[in-house]
């Protein structure tokens, strides 16, 4: 009998499963479509799982899942796998980030081209007799804008792919330096300088909190008039309903989405639109990209259950042991700091600078390092972030990563201090564990505070003087949301001050922009954590 048993789902491609095919100690089982309750019913038998984006691994199937190591996702997301809870249960999850990136590149391309042609629409009027040559006039790619938003790995092949249809290309990516945009010969600008001048328009991120809807009402009405929008992405990122209304209004030719809000999604009123177009998320559905998904995850399957050091990890960093029960408590409060540091730095980031001080000066902190740019990234590229790519995405965005370790920490019995270096500043945080396990974030910017890094927090920097901390109390309270702690930090009498809360509840924008407006307040920030 075989050591381990494999369960792949989702008609993952069995050609690409030959690394684990060759391994006589593995069994591979091909699952059909099954409920959560049937694959809670089979979980048990299992040392591994391969997925697509169709079946979810959810807390409950992970509690199941006494014998299961590693769940394989053959593609990019991993939206449908709970991270969290397949930490918890110690279960790596791996992707394959690279094998699709031509698939869905082309398929941008071929959206493209079918919108500036007409081509679903002419080959619907033929097969239904109508040889209609008047109503599909179409436009030319050459000489036109295109807009790309998100400018990581589908993106630049995307730009690559219009550039040799003779297209000029602009692209909104925060987090990609001028650098890397001008040795692809692109030209970087703000989402308002791209969106009027686009004749059209492709998103290329991950679905994130800041992502979501990012194409809405007030994006479209700054949108030039005859655009054409494309989503290969994923869904929500184009709110559907303002692209509805401004397809009606004519503003937007013509749009194409493989991916929706809700999947599958057969009845969008946008469907019955002549000048949109759709896949049901096709993006990476070609021979090759299947293999080659299916070859990667295979591979790095073998590899966990071989317990080496495996690529492309999601949820867990491949640490030795011992290093690790070391460091373990560090990596939360890092990732933390990191994704605390992420909300509140401006403009475009070149370097991140970590201090370490105290004990943690004699141990290995690289992983640690590691934990920081991860929780950087995170709220940035989301979907692909993980302690084996973060350096490499760091590095790939410009961003230079520092680390120093240092004896002394003053009067803690470690501190991390990060500072994030961007072409608007220098921002500094720094954090500690109390009782050993406790994250606490402990400076901003020079001045002390104590506040946990959890939940919702508020940022508010200020001129200390009265008539502010009631105000801003009042504003949160307005909206009931309950002010769950409180600090504040000042260096001297009358100068400048920050303010640290933790609320209950995420802060609506029209409070944010409230607080803004009170006399003596310097800035507002909402993090989530
Ligand atoms: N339709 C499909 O079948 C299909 C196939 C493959 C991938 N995808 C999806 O395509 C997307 C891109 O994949 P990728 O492999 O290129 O990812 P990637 O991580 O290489 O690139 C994402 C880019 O988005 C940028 N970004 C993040 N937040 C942004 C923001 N707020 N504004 C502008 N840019 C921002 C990042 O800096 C990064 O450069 C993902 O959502 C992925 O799931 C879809
Ligand atoms: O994230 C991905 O890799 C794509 O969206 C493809 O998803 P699929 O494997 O379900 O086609």
């Amino acid at each position: 009998m075989a050591q381990f048993k494999v369960l792949a789902m989702d008609n993952v491609s069995q050609k690409g499963l030959e690394p684990l095919y060759n391994k006589p100690d593995i069994e591979v089982v091909i699952g059909s479509k099954m409920t959560e309750d049937e694959l809670i019913a089979v979980i048990g038998e299992y040392d591994a799982m391969i997925v697509r984006s169709a079946t979810k691994v959810t807390p409950r199937v992970l509690e199941n899942a006494p014998k299961l190591k590693v769940v394989g996702r053959a593609g990019v997301g991993v939206d449908n796998i709970d991270l969290e809870a397949s930490t918890q249960h110690g279960v790596l999850v791996v992707n394959a980030p690279d094998g699709n990136t031509i698939a869905a590149a082309e398929h941008t391309m071929a959206m493209m081209l079918a919108l500036a042609r007409n081509i679903p629409q002419a080959v619907a009027k033929m097969k239904n007799g109508v040889w209609d040559k008047k109503a599909f006039l179409g436009v030319e790619l050459r000489g036109k804008t295109l807009g790309v938003i998100g400018l990581g790995r589908i993106g630049s092949a995307v730009a690559r792919r219009a550039q040799a249809m003779e297209m000029d290309i602009v692209a909104y990516d925060p987090y990609i330096s001028e650098e890397k945009a001008e040795s692809m010969g692109i030209k970087l600008a703000t989402l308002e300088e791209l969106l009027p001048v686009a004749d059209f328009i492709t998103v290329h991120m991950p679905k994130t909190k800041e992502t979501y809807h990012m194409l809405d009402d007030k994006a479209f009405a700054a949108m030039k008039d005859g655009v054409r929008v494309i989503n290969c992405a994923r869904g929500g990122i184009v709110d559907e309903e303002a692209l509805y209304k401004y397809m009606q209004y004519g503003k937007v030719a013509g749009a194409a989405l493989d991916v929706f809000e809700k999947e599958p999604n057969t009845d969008s009123p946008l469907l019955e639109m002549n000048s949109f177009i759709a896949t049901p998320h096709l993006g990476a559905s070609t021979a090759e990209a299947q293999i080659n998904v299916a070859v990667d995850v295979a591979e790095e399957i073998v590899e966990a259950l071989q317990g080496k050091v495996v690529r492309n990890t999601v949820n867990i960093p491949s640490v030795k042991p011992e290093v690790m029960s070391k460091i373990k408590p560090y990596l939360k409060l890092a990732e933390k700091l990191g994704k605390f540091q992420a909300q509140l730095v401006e403009g475009r980031v070149n370097k991140m600078e970590v201090v370490y001080n105290g004990d943690l000066a004699g141990e290995d902190v690289k992983p640690i390092t590691t934990a920081l740019v991860k929780g950087f990234l995170d709220p940035i590229l989301q979907e692909s972030v993980n302690f084996i790519n973060a350096p490499l995405l760091a590095k790939n965005r410009g961003i230079s990563v520092v680390q120093t370790v240092n004896g002394r920490a003053d009067g803690y019995a470690s501190l991390i201090t990060l500072k994030v270096i961007s072409d608007k500043g220098e921002k500094s945080l720094s954090g500690t564990l109390f009782q050993e396990n406790e994250p606490r974030i402990v400076m901003v910017d020079g001045y002390r505070v104590d506040a946990v890094p959890e939940g919702n927090m508020l940022y508010v920097p200020h001129m200390d003087k009265p008539r502010i901390i009631g105000p801003v109390g009042m504003l949160i309270g307005e909206h009931q949301i309950n002010i769950a702690g409180m600090q504040v930090g000042r260096k001297e009498i009358g100068g400048k001050a920050v303010m640290m809360l933790s609320v209950d509840a995420p802060v609506p924008e029209e409070t944010l922009k409230a607080i803004a407006e009170i006399d003596g307040v310097l800035d507002v920030k909402f993090v989530s954590l």
